[in-house]
């Protein structure tokens, strides 16, 4: 069971974690639960350890004590007696370590990748630490595990691989034991180390990935998702407040539409599920009752062509123009071989007669991309530009659907288009500005009548959204 950082950010979200857990156990049903950082505490690490890179000491020390008043305070609604003080002297010793780490990036100036990932590896150990304690309190024998101990990775820091067999070994040891003598395991998502114990960190939105790894090191019956919407919706509810949920998609889809800037999973999650045949379900903690997503090896049958319309904001695309050579052998893996040395992923490709034009995601390596690009054709690149895509195992059986798409679309500029291989994916590129109005007219064309089989019209009212 992973619980996203929505449903641990206050002490009255880690009260209804805990009947969520209750419920689980009362059925017979033994879980291991991974936890998020509090809402928002990651990206409050990364801006501590952003200023402290740029020698404001004083502004990442700030940040550092904001977070452990809102970690303690939580921490006093949600424990009493004895086991607050215990707590709290904890958080307390482990923001000493913070602060004394955010002075050392101050004194020495500069901020490598794998400081940053032991900047950010506090928001999961300590929400951990809380979650454990208050299911202690609640009589669900929580045991903290330290994730590093169990999720082994290699040292790409910021993005680390994690090393499956190593895992599963790992929750054989120290983890099986606790679950064998009655306890609820309870440990940070996100997080790891590598062999030799070096914090690392899975990449953003990392603990989904986390739940799937120890749910296939551990074999599970199912992987839960809690989050803070009723499961995957036709588009983010956000855009469209009437968007539906989904009641059945299939790994195949739910891992396009993560790639493709669905926030609601991480993509890395489905593949351990996936190879194990682990059913995946995305499920509510704000309304434990509904009954969620669930995500399986088969798509069921369903009369309308797309399940859900995912949007990916921070693109940049590139054109590498050379007339004569496009086409000379070689040339291909010329332009790809620069993309892999800054080992940059590219999300899609298209190729004219003369130019080829591509997109990133948009970061700062990108003049040096270019610049050395330059050397072999002429390029351009421009960012703000996002990519909207429909996803749906039925796109190939619909007649014209490219063209109900694109006449949906027809008031917005549209710069490159892609159907991808396995025709479960329709994408195009747009203006970052157009994409909330471009998501809005497809979803309205699209699940204006939606096939009740596989998704949820009974409840067309709008969900709980954030703000
Ligand atoms: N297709 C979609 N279905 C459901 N939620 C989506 C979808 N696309 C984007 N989202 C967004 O994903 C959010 C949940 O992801 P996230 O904020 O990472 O949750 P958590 O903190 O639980 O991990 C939702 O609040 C919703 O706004
Ligand atoms: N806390 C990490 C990992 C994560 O998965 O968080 P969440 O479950 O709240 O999206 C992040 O913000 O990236």
């Amino acid at each position: 069971m992973k619980f996203g950082g929505t449903s641990v950010e206050d002490a009255k979200a880690i009260d209804r974690t805990a009947a969520i857990v209750r419920g689980r156990r009362e059925r017979g049903l033994e879980a291991v639960v991974v936890v998020s950082a509090m809402a928002k505490v990651t990206d409050q690490l990364l801006a501590a350890a952003a200023a402290a890179g740029r020698d404001d000491r004083a502004g990442a020390l700030a940040i550092s004590a904001r977070l452990r008043h809102r970690h303690i305070d939580t921490t006093a609604d949600l424990l009493d007696g004895e086991r607050f003080v215990q707590l709290q002297e904890t958080i307390n010793h482990e923001f000493d370590a913070l602060d004394d780490l955010l002075r050392g990036i101050a004194a020495v100036g500069e901020l490598t990748a794998r400081t940053n990932d032991l900047v950010v590896s506090f928001g999961e150990r300590l929400s951990s630490r809380m979650v454990a304690a208050a299911f202690e309190q609640r009589g669900l024998q929580g045991a903290h595990v330290d994730a590093r101990t169990c999720i082994v990775t290699d040292a790409h820091y910021g993005k680390a691989v994690p090393q499956e067999n190593a895992i599963e070994a790992k929750l054989t040891e120290l983890v099986l034991p606790l679950i064998e003598a009655g306890q609820t395991p309870v440990m940070g998502g996100f997080i790891g180390a590598t062999k030799e114990g070096i914090t690392t960190t899975l990449g953003r939105g990392g603990s989904d990935y986390t739940a799937a790894l120890v749910g296939g090191g551990m074999h599970a019956g199912a992987i839960e998702i809690w989050t803070d919407v009723n499961g995957i919706m036709t588009t983010d509810p956000r855009i469209c407040p009437d968007a539906l949920r989904v009641k059945t998609i299939s790994f195949e889809e739910a891992a396009e539409l993560a790639y493709f800037g669905a926030k609601v999973l991480h993509p890395a999650t489905i593949l351990p599920a996936v190879q194990k045949s682990i059913p995946v379900w995305v499920l509510n903690s704000r309304n434990a009752e509904n009954e969620g997503t669930k995500i399986t090896a088969l798509a069921p049958k369903c009369a309308s062509p797309f399940k859900s319309i995912a949007a990916k904001k921070r693109l940049t695309i590139i054109d590498v123009v050379a007339s004569r050579m496009l086409m000379s052998h070689g040339y291909l893996k010329a332009v790809f071989d620069v993309f892999d040395k800054y080992k940059c992923a590219i999300d899609m490709v298209s190729t004219s007669e003369v130019s080829i034009s591509l997109t990133v995601d948009s970061n700062e390596r990108l003049p040096e991309i270019c610049e050395e690009l330059g050397k072999i054709a002429d390029v351009k690149y421009e960012g703000r530009k996002a990519l909207v895509c429909l996803v749906g195992e039925d796109i190939r059986g619909h007649n014209g659907i490219a063209g109900q798409v694109f006449s949906a679309v027809s008031h917005v500029n549209v710069r490159m288009i892609s159907q991808g291989a396995s025709e479960i994916n329709m994408s195009f590129m747009i203006d970052e500005e157009d994409v909330e109005e471009a998501v809005r007219s497809l979803h309205k064309r699209f699940f204006v009548n939606p096939d009740e089989t596989i998704f949820d019209v009974a409840a067309r009212a709008p969900i709980a959204v954030k703000a």
